[in-house]
């Protein structure tokens, strides 16, 4: 096989990693745990490397030298904790396309990308079903329009189920995420009418209630970017906590206090505090968390499109010198930095996207260090 750098325009872009053939099951396996393996396509050996191929939306959510980093970083982690010896850091990203790989199904089976491709090129260019979708566990959550016929949107639910891998449930987003709660409404297509399921990221495993929960799996690289700063002496305060997926990802620290309004959030956060075997370190309140009253150095704030109202609630939780990591809606980043600046003595560590949000906004991430929360309060 020829690895083929150049895009073709008959064939839909793959990314892969390549590495050599010793490494090669150290980093399948990561990739497995973080969801980034494209099972669509079989690995391929050549010469003395082994080809991984990526799932492209992915890597095009977090940017390949994100994906580069944290690879390094949870290699780097592997390494010390299992004493795993990988000769030599060596692996790269690759742009390559789909005909450089078999299929993994052997049955001549498209993909579900390429079914939508090759029936729905109008719609999908129209923006009316959207080439992504969501794999939750072994649910799939789908993005078409109102638009499209419900006999038609249940015919893409099957075929979703029979061309996807190992799915047991297909639904559709019917609302945006909204009120207090942040969930939203879906709506059955096909196989069971089952919304909760086990989904796997950066090592850990969570329950999620897709129906009664908000979980977003396109946030996992983020999670990863936290996990990777947190010390063994922090003590997190995740404001707005869901179902722990952060809070979990901090398993680290020392002490993590685990907050959200919403109930069925937090009885699922104590079934995954339970999985994760982290009884003695993460402490569940099911609360508004301006009514919370803790002290923490370092405070987690994902509640991007109102977390501007929860600013001065945060610079109460965090003790001077600690870090607030605040994710907010907008069209630029600066809003979110002045407005900390008005509000106290702080410095920006690191800000960066995250995801977009609509067409013109996106969602931020800012980590401010707090030098001292009191002053400019108003
Ligand atoms: C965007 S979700 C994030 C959940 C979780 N951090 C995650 O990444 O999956 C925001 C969460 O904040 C909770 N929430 C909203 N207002 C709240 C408040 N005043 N106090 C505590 N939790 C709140 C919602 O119930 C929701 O679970």
């Amino acid at each position: 096989m020829k690895i083929n750098i150049e895009e073709s325009e008959n064939n839909l872009i793959l990314k892969a990693v390549k590495t050599n053939l010793k490494n090669g099951e150290f980093i399948r396996r990561i990739l497995l745990d973080y969801n980034l393996l494209n099972k669509d396509y079989k690995l391929k050996k050549l010469d003395n490397n082994l080809y991984l191929p990526l799932n492209y939306e992915e890597i095009e959510e977090i940017g390949e030298e994100d994906l580069k980093n944290t690879l390094k970083n949870v290699i780097i982690k592997s390494q010390n904790q299992n004493q795993n010896q990988m000769d030599d850091m060596d692996f790269e990203i690759i742009t390559t396309n789909e005909s450089d790989f078999e299929k993994s199904n052997n049955k001549k089976n498209p993909s579900f990308k390429d079914y939508l491709l090759n029936n729905y090129s109008d719609e999908l260019t129209n923006g009316r079903i959207a080439h992504a979708y969501d794999i939750i566990g072994d649910i799939v959550i789908l993005q078409i329009s109102d638009e499209i016929d419900k006999e038609e949107r249940l015919k893409l639910g099957e075929k979703a189920k029979e061309l996807i891998p190992s799915v047991r449930a297909v639904f559709r987003r019917e609302s945006d995420v909204k009120g207090e709660y942040r969930v939203r409404d879906l709506e059955h297509l096909a196989g069971e009418e089952n919304t909760l399921t086990l989904y796997k990221e950066n090592g850990y495993k969570l329950y999620v209630d897709v129906a009664k929960v908000y979980f977003s799996p396109r946030l996992s690289w983020e999670r990863n970017r936290i996990m990777q700063k947190v010390e063994k002496d922090d003590v997190i305060v995740d404001m707005f906590c869901g179902v722990g997926p952060y809070s979990i990802a901090c398993k680290d620290a020392k002490k993590i206090y685990s907050i959200d309004v919403n109930p069925e959030a937090i009885k699922l956060l104590k079934e995954n505090i339970k999985l994760n075997n982290l009884e003695n370190k993460i402490f569940s309140i099911l609360e508004d968390v301006r009514k919370v009253d803790l002290k923490g150095n370092r405070i987690i704030m994902n509640l991007p499109k109102y977390a501007n109202q929860f600013v001065d609630k945060a610079l109460d939780l965090v003790e001077e010198g600690g870090t607030i990591h605040y994710y907010m809606v907008g069209a630029d980043v600066n809003e979110g930095i002045n407005l900390f600046k008005s509000k106290c003595e702080c410095e920006v560590l690191e800000s960066r996207v995250v995801k977009s949000y609509s067409p013109r906004e996106y969602v931020f991430v800012i980590d401010f260090k707090i030098n001292n929360p009191n002053k400019n309060k108003k």
